[in-house]
């Protein structure tokens, strides 16, 4: 293989991997394109400049669909493939692998098919190309893009806005520096009018990266002739003008054959009294040859930079796909070790918050060592144990029958009476912890870079954690009541054992009867109460903690997710996917990273086989 068959071959490879994979310029942009660093050769003409004749004259076949209006509506990429002489000529698209057309008819009727597919019968233009390959003896290595022709007014049934749609099109393309200009102009309309000159003008003043071509020169009127623009005086380009003669349309209806127009477009040059000393560097078959040398330069001084472009946006692509995480296996029970590794991330994530090692737990603590004693100092007691309330209370515990020594039955009464007060601060201790707790879980599920991802598994943990954690809450209330209740039901005895001997320290024994209704009396009884309560209050401080951080802490550090767990373990790999349900967008830009990679892997691979070829 020589090296200028592989350069061209090589990009050719490129394109239709770029084609392939959704990359032709444009589109897109949070990617590089590599199709806008392949060098290319576009072919700009205004309508019925001859553009499409010049194409088939290049290729030696009859291949374009023709028409009125608007033909050209998707760019073609026209891929020359030279094969070994007396080999069948031959065409193949990138749409349709498996088929070779040797009939070119077909292929025509195959690119009008295809614009069509895409396009839709409404005459509207679309940049996804269509590749096609053509392979011949008759060729030279070369590649093409044939675009729709530049045009000043819509015909029929064609979009208002599509003069405006086809330029656009066609400056996308022959804006990028890569791009190597094929700018058709008619020999018989006055150069400063051609479109295609005037486009190559605006994107490459400098006319470094313009070929033009002249084609029509039969047509000129008697007695005058191109030399001007030829000879580059008319417009100045830094390539040499090439001037074409094709066929006439009357040479079209007699279906002259390509090769035999060849050879007379060779004589019109060589008979030729304006153009005979420019013969050589005439027709069509000279500007392929041009062209594909023109080309395969280009292409060699691309290389490198083309490399280093592969292979900065391998590393880029590779330390996003980094980023998004491996794609998530289809097997159940694959999926549902993921989901326990990711439930264990959490986890683990979430006992750190707990233990010390990320804030929040401490948070616990501060229930107990603040909102607790200040909820139990701020029981209303003083009321309750009012000489007045007391007084009541006693009076009516006694009955008919005022008591004699001690109001056994109101002191009860009281001391009942006050416990119950309890059951509010120790309800809101496991009430705070609960919400520490909730948050702590919140905070580790956002926390955990594993599960970014999946937003469906990040509410299915934190539904079943924050079930876990209702659950846990039940049973911390019944056991801190519980502990309240206990206090009622049993009095320390070894208290109320010694109050006697205080009463009787304090008071004096003689005192009659009548004295035991004064107020002193009640009061006494009152702080005699107001001890007790004192004292009770002092142990549930420090058991409804224990209690709480038994029945919720623990358990949420040991099993939060153990019921999760079961139930997972029960589901069937439907449900296991939709749990591992990712992010749309991020599911998206994944296949599309994984794509552009493959593309630029191959394009590597590509250029390396070249590189070892030479
Ligand atoms: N005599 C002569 N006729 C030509 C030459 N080039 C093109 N023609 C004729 O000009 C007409 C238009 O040529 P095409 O090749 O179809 O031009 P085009 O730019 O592709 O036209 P559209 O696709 O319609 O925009 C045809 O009838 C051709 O036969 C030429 O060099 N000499």
């Amino acid at each position: 293989m020589s090296t200028m068959e592989s350069l061209i071959g090589l990009v050719n490879r490129i394109q239709r991997a770029c084609t392939a994979l959704g990359d032709y310029g444009g589109g897109d942009s949070t990617f590089s394109s590599l199709w806008e660093a392949l060098p290319s050769v576009a072919v700009v003409g205004g309508q019925s400049s001859g553009k499409s004749s010049v194409l088939e004259s290049i290729v030696g076949r009859d291949f374009l669909p023709r028409g009125s209006g608007i033909v050209t509506r998707r760019p073609l990429v026209l891929q020359l493939h030279k094969t070994e002489d007396g080999a069948q000529d031959y065409a193949e698209f990138l749409h349709l692998p498996k088929r070779r057309f040797s009939d070119f008819a077909l292929v025509r009727k195959e690119i009008q098919d295809e614009t069509d597919r895409v396009t839709g019968r409404s005459k509207q233009i679309s940049p996804v190309p269509i590749h096609l390959s053509i392979y011949s003896p008759n060729v030279v290595n070369l590649t093409l893009i044939d675009l729709p022709g530049l045009t000043k007014v819509a015909v029929e049934g064609q979009p208002e806005t599509i003069v405006e749609d086809i330029e656009n099109m066609v400056r996308s393309y022959v804006e990028k520096p890569n791009s190597i200009i094929l700018a058709i102009s008619p020999a018989n309309q006055d150069i400063a009018t051609s479109d295609a000159i005037k486009l190559a003008r605006e994107v490459d003043p400098s006319g470094e990266r313009t070929f033009g071509v002249l084609t029509k020169l039969d047509l000129m009127d008697k007695g005058t002739n191109a030399l001007d623009v030829l000879e580059g005086r008319s417009y100045r380009l830094q390539q040499p003008w090439v001037g074409i003669v094709n066929r006439s349309q009357a040479d079209i209806n007699k279906n002259v054959d390509m090769i035999v127009a060849r050879r007379k477009e060779r004589e019109y040059f060589a008979t030729s009294p304006d153009y005979g000393h420019l013969g050589s560097k005439m027709g069509s078959e000279y500007l392929a040859k041009l062209l594909s040398k023109h080309l395969e330069s280009v292409i060699r001084a691309r290389i490198p930079s083309i490399t280093s472009l592969i292979n900065k946006s391998i590393d880029e692509l590779e330390s996003e796909m980094d980023h998004l995480g491996r794609p998530i296996a289809v097997d159940a029970g694959a999926q549902l070790y993921t989901i326990l590794e990711l439930c264990r991330a959490f986890d683990r994530i979430f006992k750190e918050h707990l233990d010390g090692g990320r804030p929040g737990g401490d948070r616990i603590y501060g229930v107990f060592d603040n909102q607790l004693p200040a909820a139990l100092r701020k029981l209303p007691f003083d009321r309750h144990l009012s000489v007045h309330n007391v007084k009541k209370v006693v009076s009516e515990a006694d009955g008919y029958q005022p008591h004699l020594i001690a109001p056994e039955q109101g002191y009860r009464r009281l001391i009942e009476g006050s416990l119950n007060y309890f059951r509010g601060p120790a309800e809101a201790s496991v009430d705070a912890v609960h919400f520490v707790l909730k948050e702590l879980v919140r905070k580790s599920i956002g926390e955990t870079q594993e599960l970014r991802r999946f937003p469906t598994l990040q509410a299915e943990i934190a539904a079943a954690a924050g079930e876990a954690l209702e659950r846990f809450r039940e049973d911390s209330k019944k056991t801190v009541v519980r502990l309240v209740d206990m206090e009622s039901s049993y009095l320390t005895v070894e208290f109320f054992r010694r109050l006697p001997q205080e009463v009787e320290k304090g008071g004096n024994p003689a005192t009659p009867a009548m004295d035991r209704y004064t107020e002193g009396h009640f009061r006494r009884i009152a702080s005699n109460v107001s001890s007790y309560i004192g004292m009770v209050s002092e142990t549930l401080k420090n058991t409804i903690p224990k209690a709480v951080v038994y029945c919720q802490v623990r358990e949420a550090k040991q099993s939060l997710l153990n019921h999760f767990y079961t139930q997972i373990g029960q589901k069937e790999g439907k449900h296991l996917g939709l749990m591992l349900d990712e992010d749309p967008a991020l599911m998206e830009r994944r296949q599309q990273c994984a794509k552009r990679l493959e593309l630029y892997k191959a394009a590597r691979d590509e250029i390396d086989s070249v590189s070892w070829a030479r």
